[in-house]
C-alpha cells in the first residue's frame, strides 16, 4: 500500500519539470544510503520531484526532518502475510520483500505519477532490483541501478556466471573456502571464500542469491551504474566494470559530502563525544557491527575479556539485547573503572574523526570501511555476511589499511594479536591510510573525480547539465 503525508499532499500541488522514482533496498543501511543520494540529486536539481519508495518504519526515521520539497516519501508494504510468526531463518524478511518487490515499485509509480500529474522519467534503484530494466525499457526512459558498496563486491558479483563456471574444478578438490580465484579483473589472489556467499558458496538458491545473479546478468542494460566510493581507491576495478557498463560511476564516498548538500542533524544522544574528550589521543577502540548484525555470543565474551585483559579503553556500539551476553560483572566494572562505554547507538562518522581514536573493531560493512577511510583509522575486521568478507579482504591484502581478525573469529589471543599490532603501527600512523584519506577528500572536492562523475550522473538522472564548479 502507498501513503501519504501531509505535507506531501501540498508538495504534490506544486508544479514539477520531472519526476524521478527512487527505490530503496529497504534494510539495513540501504535505505539511508540511498536517501543521501536522492538528497544530492534533489540539491543539484530543484526543479525535479523525487518519489521515494521504501518501508513506512523507514521512512518515518528518515524523513523526520523537514526540508527536503522535492523528496515525496511513499510507502511500501513489506509483503509479510498477515500473522505471520517469524522464525529467525536467514533473511526471512528479505525474501518477502523480493517476492513482491516488483509488483510494489510497479503500483508505487502509478500511484506517485497521479498523485504529482508527471510520469516518471527515470528510475534511481538500488542495483539488486534489476527488474527495473524491463520497467525502464516498457517506460522508454533510463534505469540508473545503485551500488551503495564498493567496487570489488560488485566485481565479485558481476562476474558470477564465470566464476560459477571456472570454479567447478576448484571446488571439487579439498577445502573450496581455500582455492584461489586468479580470473577476476581487478581481484587477482582472491580465496574463494573471501567472495560474497551467494556466488559459489553458501545458498545459491535462495532468493537473494537467485537476485544478485539476475542483477549481474542484467546490469549491462542499465544506463548509469553509480557507487558510493571513489575511483582512486580502486583503479583496476574501476577500469575493468568501466569497460564493461555504461556510465560506471564513482560518486563517492558519501560520508564525505558536503554538509549542504546532504545536511543531518548530528545526534550524540549517549554523550560518546563527550567521553572520547576525555580519552588520550590514538588510544581507543571504537567497536561496531554495522546497523543490523551482532556478533556471537562466545565471540562476544572473547572480545569483552580481551578488551578487559589488554586494558584497552574502548566504546562499543552494541544493540541493548546482546549485553545480556557479556561475561558477568563485565558493564559493572568498566563503567566503575572508566575504560569502557557501552551504548546502543553512536554517531559513527564524528566518533571516527575523534582524535582519542585509534582503530576501528567492525564487521567491514562498506559505509563503515568508508568512514573509517575518510577519518583515517585503521581496521580490525570481522567480516559476517555478503560483501564483509571481500571489503575485510581488500582493507587488509590491498590497501594495506588494517587486518582481518586470525582466524576468522574472536578468540581472546587473536584479539591481543590484533590490538597489540594496531596500536603499535597507529603511533606513527599508516601511511597508507593518510595517502588514501587525503585522496578520499579530494575526490568528493569541487572538480575531484567524484564530483565530476556526480555530475555526468545528474545528467543522466535529471538532463540538467551541469557545469564544472568554480
Ligand atoms: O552505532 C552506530 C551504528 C551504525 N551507524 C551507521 O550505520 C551505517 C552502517 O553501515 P555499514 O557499515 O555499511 O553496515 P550495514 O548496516 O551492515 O550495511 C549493509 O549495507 C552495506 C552497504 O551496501 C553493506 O556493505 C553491508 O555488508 C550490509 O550489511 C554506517 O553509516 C554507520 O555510520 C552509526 O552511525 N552508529
Amino acid at each position: 500500500m502507498i501513503t501519504q503525508s501531509k505535507q506531501q499532499k501540498m508538495e504534490i500541488t506544486r508544479k514539477w519539470e520531472k519526476h524521478v522514482a527512487v527505490f530503496a533496498f529497504p534494510f539495513a543501511s540501504h535505505p539511508s544510503s540511498q536517501l543521501k543520494l536522492a538528497r544530492r540529486l534533489a540539491s543539484a536539481a530543484p526543479t525535479v520531484v523525487f518519489s521515494f519508495f521504501n518501508f513506512t518504519k523507514s521512512n518515518r526515521v528518515l524523513f523526520a526532518e523537514p526540508g527536503w520539497d522535492n523528496i515525496l516519501p511513499y510507502d511500501v508494504s513489506d509483503g509479510v502475510p498477515k500473522d505471520h510468526v517469524f522464525e529467525g531463518k536467514p533473511q526471512e524478511d528479505m525474501n518477502f520483500y523480493l517476492a513482491v518487490a516488483e509488483e510494489e515499485s510497479r503500483r508505487g509509480v502509478r500511484v506517485a505519477e497521479k498523485d504529482i500529474g508527471l510520469k516518471v522519467s527515470c528510475l534511481v534503484v538500488h542495483a539488486f532490483f534489476w527488474f527495473a530494466a524491463d520497467m525502464a525499457e516498457e517506460m522508454k526512459i533510463p534505469w540508473v541501478a545503485y551500488w551503495s558498496a564498493g567496487a570489488c563486491s560488485l566485481s565479485a558479483h558481476f562476474y558470477t556466471d564465470l566464476i560459477r563456471q571456472k570454479s567447478a574444478q576448484l571446488i571439487g578438490s579439498g577445502e573450496p573456502n581455500e582455492e584461489i580465484v586468479d580470473f577476476i579483473p581487478g581481484l587477482k589472489g582472491v580465496r574463494l571464500g573471501d567472495l560474497p556467499s551467494g556466488i559459489v558458496l553458501g545458498n545459491l538458491e535462495s532468493l537473494f542469491a537467485v537476485t544478485l545473479q539476475k542483477m549481474a546478468r542484467n546490469l549491462a542494460r542499465a544506463t548509469a551504474v553509480p557507487i558510493n566510493s571513489f575511483q582512486e581507491l580502486d583503479p583496476d576495478l574501476t577500469k575493468s566494470l568501466s569497460s564493461k557498463l555504461h556510465n560506471f560511476l564513482n560518486i563517492g564516498p558519501s560520508n564525505l559530502i558536503s554538509k549542504e548538500k546532504t545536511p543531518q542533524k548530528v545526534v550524540d544522544e549517549y554523550s560518546c563525544i563527550s567521553w572520547l574528550d576525555h580519552q588520550k589521543p590514538s588510544s581507543v577502540a571504537y567497536i561496531c557491527f554495522g546497523s543490523v548484525f551482532t556478533l556471537p555470543p562466545h565471540e562476544l565474551v572473547e572480545l569483552a575479556n580481551a578488551l578487559e585483559e589488554t586494558k584497552t579503553p574502548f566504546l562499543w556500539s552494541i544493540n541493548k539485547d546482546s549485553t545480556k551476553h557479556f561475561p558477568n560483572g563485565f558493564l559493572e566494572r568498566i563503567t566503575a573503572n572508566g575504560t569502557g562505554k557501552v551504548v546502543p547507538w553512536a554517531p559513527q562518522v564524528q566518533v571516527l574523526n575523534h582524535v582519542a581514536i585509534g582503530v576501528f573493531v567492525t564487521h567491514g560493512g562498506w559505509n563503515s570501511v568508508s568512514e573509517s577511510i575518510g577519518s583515517g583509522v585503521p581496521m580490525i575486521c570481522r567480516p559476517i555476511l555478503g560483501d564483509q568478507h571481500i571489503n575485510s579482504w581488500m582493507v587488509e591484502r590491498v590497501w594495506g589499511i588494517g587486518s582481518r581478525i586470525e582466524g576468522g573469529n574472536f578468540t581472546k589471543r587473536a584479539t591481543r594479536c590484533a590490538f597489540e599490532q594496531v596500536f603499535s603501527v597507529s603511533k606513527n600512523r599508516n601511511k597508507r591510510l593518510e595517502a588514501l584519506k587525503d585522496v578520499a577528500h579530494k575526490a568528493v572536492a569541487p572538480n575531484g573525480s567524484s564530483d565530476h562523475n556526480f555530475k555526468t550522473l545528474v545528467e543522466v538522472v535529471t538532463g540538467v547539465t551541469q557545469h564544472p564548479t568554480t
